[in-house]
């Protein structure tokens, strides 16, 4: 008996911590810009990272790799890797799809809650939604919830984003 083709799930979550005041002052304007979602945000705090920190993104590529068994974001693209200095999350996210694709799989879709207690996620989803959704070339959804105050992101001190995706073994 042949095996059934079934779709696969993955599971990733990411954290980053937002700048310190020394990075904030190290950068160009006194503050390094937040990109969050595929969408940078005006006035907010950036977060830390080798990447551009996007937590939303690059929880949703992990989700892809975790799904199709094709690793992480580190086994991907290293951690320190010259090359990724700054990279935005779009990138990562489009190139986590090809690399997916590649190993035989279509996205399917992918599901990702921010936990924090800023920026206000709400008004700005669609946009990011989009972004996201032309990046990795599959729905891309996206909640957001506070911690209630508690924990490190209660406190402001970063950002958790937290993904499920769905792949499909390419017939
Ligand atoms: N960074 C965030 C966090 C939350 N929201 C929206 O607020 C709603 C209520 O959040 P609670 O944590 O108090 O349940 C949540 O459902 C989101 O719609 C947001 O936009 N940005
Ligand atoms: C994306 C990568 C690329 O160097 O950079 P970081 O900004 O460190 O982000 P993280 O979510 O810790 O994943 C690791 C890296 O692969």
């Amino acid at each position: 008996m042949t095996e059934p083709v079934l779709p696969r799930t993955g599971i990733a979550v990411d954290v980053h911590a937002f700048a310190d005041d020394q990075e904030c002052a190290a950068a160009e304007d006194g503050l390094v810009p937040l990109w969050l979602a595929g969408l940078y945000w005006p006035g907010e705090r950036g977060l830390s990272g080798h990447s551009d920190g996007d937590v939303v993104a690059h929880a949703a590529a992990d989700a892809l790799f975790s799904a199709a068994g094709c690793g992480d974001l580190g086994s991907n693209f290293g951690v320190d890797r010259p090359d990724m200095k700054g990279a935005s999350g779009l990138r990562i996210l489009a190139e986590a799809a090809e690399i997916v694709s590649r190993a035989g799989f279509t996205p399917g879709n992918i599901a990702v809650q921010l936990v924090g207690q800023k920026p206000k996620f709400a008004p700005r989803r669609d946009e990011a939604q989009a972004a996201l959704t032309r990046a990795a070339g599959c729905s891309v959804t996206v909640s957001a919830t506070t911690s209630d105050h508690l924990g490190f992101t209660g406190r402001g001190e970063g950002l958790t984003a937290v993904a499920t995706a769905l792949v499909i073994p390419t017939p």
